[in-house]
């Protein structure tokens, strides 16, 4: 039986081309918001949900990362980077006059990324955010009457058939997202040749005392597990009350990790594996329309 995929739609989103690298095309259902995508997966309306967890320009995916602390328990089965270019586009009757756009339309992380471009080029223009960028790319299309753009991908370009009228309009190069693949439970995912394996631990201190991140970060030194990654988000509880995120380089095993987890919950701290999955990593994604529509 062909699986069921949710992920941040509308087409020709982001999310969309990093599900196409490891899910086939038909098994793909956009949902208009990243709980949606979550909760598709908890109601067992989809076997898996896709969504975005970290740009290297503007960092993690607060949703993301908090829903799957507070609300969604949801597995990471796998994880899948690719490469972003965020492009300007408008609708092919302003292809002449988008100079003189008085509003840009776009997901949060994408007008975060080209916030240089924009504060340069249009100074005074009304920014309005969109739940991707896709949802951009598709207000534009069925609002001619607008003076607007919307920033995004060739994808939703083509998707929407607007112009492209600028390229590249992300302020840093080497511009990349993760996206991760969840699962109710865990399963071995397979998706082809992967580059490594992570394992994602939430850890959640017993209170605010000296020294309290040093044991955590010491349990994993002295077992000489290498971290790509810690991040504290809040609790939501009160001031100073912190969650902490941390991905290892390792697959889970049977000796180390449950080490580490015995060892931190003997400190009194929460500890929740919430995944051990293999990376994929995308090196080239759609410049042109072509295949796209
Ligand atoms: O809006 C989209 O196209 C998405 O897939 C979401 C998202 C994100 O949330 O980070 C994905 C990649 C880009 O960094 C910008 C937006």
């Amino acid at each position: 039986m062909p699986e069921k995929v949710a992920y941040l739609g509308p087409q020709g989103t982001f999310t969309e081309m990093a599900a196409k690298a490891v899910f086939k095309k038909e098994e793909l259902t956009p949902y208009p918001t990243i709980p949606n995508c979550m909760e598709a997966v908890n109601k067992e309306e989809a076997q898996y949900a896709v969504v975005p967890i970290e740009n290297a320009i503007e960092g993690s995916v607060n949703l993301t990362m908090d829903y799957l602390y507070h609300k969604e328990l949801l597995t990471i089965v796998g994880e899948v980077t690719i490469p972003i270019s965020q492009h300007l586009m408008v609708h092919p009757n302003r292809q002449d006059t988008w100079k003189d756009i008085d509003v840009v339309y776009s997901h949060p992380q994408a007008i975060a990324q080209s916030h240089h471009f924009l504060k340069e080029n249009f100074p005074k223009a009304k920014i309005s955010y969109t739940n991707s960028t896709a949802a951009a790319a598709e207000w534009i299309k069925s609002h001619p009457e607008e003076n607007a753009a919307a920033v995004g991908n060739t994808l939703a370009g083509c998707k929407y058939g607007l112009s492209i009228v600028e390229q590249d309009v992300h302020d840093y190069q080497n511009n990349h997202t993760r996206f991760v693949i969840l699962s109710q439970k865990p399963t071995d995912f397979q998706a082809g040749p992967h580059e490594r394996y992570k394992t994602t631990l939430m850890i959640t201190l017993p209170s605010d005392y000296p020294g309290a991140l040093h044991q955590v970060l010491s349990a994993f030194m002295w077992r000489k597990i290498n971290m790509s990654k810690i991040e504290s988000r809040p609790t939501k509880t009160g001031l100073g009350n912190y969650f902490f995120i941390i991905d290892v380089d390792m697959k889970m095993d049977d000796v180390l990790l449950p080490g580490v987890k015995s060892e931190l919950e003997a400190l009194g701290c929460q500890v929740n594996i919430i995944g051990s999955y293999p990376c994929y990593v995308v090196k080239d994604v759609l410049k042109s329309c072509g295949s796209a529509v």
